[in-house]
């Protein structure tokens, strides 16, 4: 539609105002009648005009808030995407894809740490007090596990911190502070005991790639589950590496959730 099929109307008043104007001898009434249909169309144009700004002014505001209510939409999809349900954490998926992004361009070292006897927390007290545990666990880490350091819950009872920018002694020194503070934890009913975890730490080099960095730690928290569980072992550095640690505390003689 062009402009003069939208104005047809106000053109033909125009064109008719516009040839009295001109003409030499037009009579005062008829000066007068086409003042008049110009006045009535200038109203509706005014009238109309209003219509279509108070129009087009709550078209742009149901606009900004259907573009909030997109970008909030896609907010909590992404944070459904990236992290788990159960503990509020990172999940499996965001943790593999930060640790892989991280390791491209710097060392990271990563402790992976699994909650000892787990099953028998489920056996003993159901799923929804173990459910319970898992989330009382992360909560305890909150003040542990700073900003910068990412923890995912990779597995059912099974947890990986990434740790840029640290040393292997340093991430060791952490997964330890992670065992105690755990240790410690009065964990609620119907629990009400103490959880224990065990961590396997490894230290990577820039480039290496996230599977390698995760079995090495991996392997190493087999080692503190074989040795006894609620202990840290450290993966050997690679080549050109230096430091080895073993978790100072003994295993425990009676582990928590252990056979009577
Ligand atoms: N409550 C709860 N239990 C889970 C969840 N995911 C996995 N599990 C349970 O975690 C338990 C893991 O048991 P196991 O792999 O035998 O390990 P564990 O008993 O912790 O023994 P160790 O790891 O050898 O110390 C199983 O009973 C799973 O059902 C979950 O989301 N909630």
């Amino acid at each position: 539609m062009n402009n003069a099929d939208l104005f047809q109307s106000e053109l033909a008043t125009l064109e008719q105002a516009l040839w009295i104007q001109g003409r030499n001898n037009a009579s005062a009434a008829e000066y007068r009648d086409a003042l008049g249909t110009l006045i009535v169309e200038f109203q509706r144009l005014m009238r109309e005009t209003s219509r279509l700004i108070r129009h087009s002014d709550r078209a742009e505001l149901e606009t900004n808030r259907l573009n909030r209510q997109l970008q909030e939409l896609a907010a909590q999809l992404e944070y459904r995407a990236t992290h788990d349900a159960l503990t509020g954490i990172l999940n499996r998926a965001a943790i593999i894809e930060r640790g892989t992004r991280l390791l491209a361009d710097e060392a990271v070292a990563l402790i992976v740490f699994d909650i000892d006897f787990f099953k028998r927390i489920n056996d003993a007290h159901g799923h929804p007090a173990g459910d319970m545990v898992l989330r009382d666990l992360v909560a305890c880490l909150g003040p542990v596990v700073t900003d910068g350091e990412h923890i995912g819950r990779v597995g059912g009872e099974e947890f990986t911190v990434l740790l840029p920018g640290h040393g292997a002694a340093q991430a060791c020194a952490l997964a330890e502070h992670i065992r105690a503070c755990i240790e410690r934890h009065p964990f609620a009913a119907p629990v009400g005991r103490s959880v224990t975890v065990s961590l396997g730490v490894s230290w990577n080099v820039a480039g290496s790639s996230f599977d390698a960095a995760y079995g090495r730690a991996d392997e190493a928290l087999y080692r503190a589950k074989r040795a006894g569980r609620n202990r840290v072992e450290c993966a050997e550095e690679p080549p050109c590496g230096q430091h080895r640690q073993t978790s100072p505390n003994p295993p425990s003689p009676n582990p928590p959730f252990a056979d009577s």
